[in-house]
């Protein structure tokens, strides 16, 4: 599905990308043989770059896209989508079988951990490697350099050995050096994931002060990461554009759905009561079993319990989870102690007004013998699922509905 969308600007295409594929063998000998068979076309003129032949896949496929500076380009899609294959040809790592990649000015690229750095050489020299790579003088890259090691803040290491160095070390140095060097365009491929939060925060603060002048392209299976910095999105399955366009929440959605889960577990059951059943008994409508709200909805819950061998009401707490498994709501509602016998308890839970985004929810369940949060009993996640339906897709959990009363002053 490709969604097009023309947001026309007047800021220049840095990266224009059109028809690219890139096949893999999946076997190592046949991929010798075919290689030692490409070197023999090519010279006489390969005829065959756009077929498959037998063991070949794939890995990207009839890719097309312009990017503008100022623009954020993001590529999500399940392990093995082809979305690092992509960057590497982007980055001139790896030759594409077809199709043609035109791009303006300086890359700056972040793609594995600690490539782009000679491991036996300090951060120092790497840096200076690095500023060379990218067409810069040993003038101009002394004039950064302080700027550099200040950003990595890791100035106490910065002659120590790349090797020596930790994960987020490494990333620390990478993004600085990518980032500080004003590239035209910047790849970055998931290593932010590896940086702890203080650096992911500054990372994101330097993506915003960069982005006017540059046009990124990141690859992140972190939904929240993709939303807070790309204007439009790639969704890649099997090496081809499932999705692209400007609807980030769109995109998104389409992602998580691949992962959807539809069975409950449990994660702890001590044996006093039992979980028989659980509906929405007001539902809009049903599809593929998952009930459906609108917005601004009122929704009412009904749980039917086994009890063996309580003797009073326990504490039941039913919070709400979106797809990325990010807790978004818990119901809060006036705990009334009552005596129980053995047998079945019905619960019917009533919430108005319901001002979640459109999207998936799910519903986790955790039982507590006596009080809020003491001695749970029986905890289970995905207890059932639901759908809130709006035309508006957002990212943000929350839609919330307000008036906005405009005055001229
Ligand atoms: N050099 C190679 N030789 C053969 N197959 C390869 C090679 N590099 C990548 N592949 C295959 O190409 C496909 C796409 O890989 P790629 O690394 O681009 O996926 P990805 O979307 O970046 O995945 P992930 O989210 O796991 O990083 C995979 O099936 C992978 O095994």
């Amino acid at each position: 599905m490709i969604e097009k969308q023309n947001i026309q600007t007047d800021a220049e295409v840095l990266v224009k990308v059109e028809g690219l594929s890139k096949k893999f063998c999946k076997d190592l000998k046949t991929s010798l043989w075919y290689g030692v068979k490409d070197l023999a076309y090519n010279i006489s003129g390969n005829k065959n770059e756009r077929l498959l032949r037998d063991k070949e896949f794939w890995a990207v496929k009839d890719i097309n896209f312009e990017l503008r500076r100022g623009e954020c380009l993001g590529l999500i899609g399940h392990n093995g989508a082809g979305k690092s294959t992509l960057l590497k040809i982007l980055n001139g790592l790896i030759n594409p079988d077809a199709g043609k990649v035109t791009i303006k000015g300086r890359v700056g690229a972040l793609i594995e951990l600690g490539a782009g750095f000679n491991p036996i050489l300090s951060g120092r020299e790497n840096i200076y490697n690095n500023g060379a790579v990218l067409g810069f003088t040993k003038k101009e890259i002394e004039a950064k350099i302080e700027d550099i090691i200040d950003f990595s803040e890791i100035r106490e290491f910065i002659d120590m050995p790349v090797q020596n160095y930790s994960s987020g070390m490494k990333v620390r140095l990478g993004f600085a050096v990518a980032a500080q060097m004003e590239p035209d365009v910047l790849i970055i491929d998931e290593v932010l994931a590896v940086g702890d939060m203080g650096f992911v925060l500054k990372c994101f603060k330097t993506i915003d002060t960069i982005l006017p002048n540059t046009a990124i392209i990141f690859v992140s299976h972190s939904m929240p990461m993709v939303s807070r910095i790309c204007s439009q999105i790639i969704l890649l399955e099997h090496g081809k554009a499932q999705f692209q366009g400007y609807d980030i929440g769109k995109a998104i959605d389409l992602y998580y759905m691949r992962f959807a889960q539809n069975e409950s577990n449990v994660v702890f059951d001590d044996g006093s009561i039992i979980l028989e059943s659980v509906k929405f008994l007001n539902i809009s409508n049903v599809v593929n079993n998952v009930p459906q709200f609108k917005w601004k909805d009122n929704i009412e819950l009904e749980l039917v319990l086994y009890n063996k061998l309580l003797t009073t009401i326990p504490y039941i707490t039913l919070s709400i989870f979106d797809k990325e498994q990010r807790g978004v709501a818990i119901f809060n509602y006036e705990f009334i102690k009552v005596n129980i016998t053995k047998g079945n308890i019905k619960l019917n839970l009533k919430h108005s007004n319901l001002q979640l985004s459109k999207g998936t929810y799910s519903l986790n369940l955790i039982i507590y013998e006596k009080q809020k949060l003491q001695n749970p009993i029986l905890r289970m996640n995905n207890i059932i699922s639901f759908q809130v339906l709006y035309e508006i897709e957002t990212w943000p959990p929350f839609l919330l509905d307000c008036e906005l009363i405009v005055k001229q002053i």
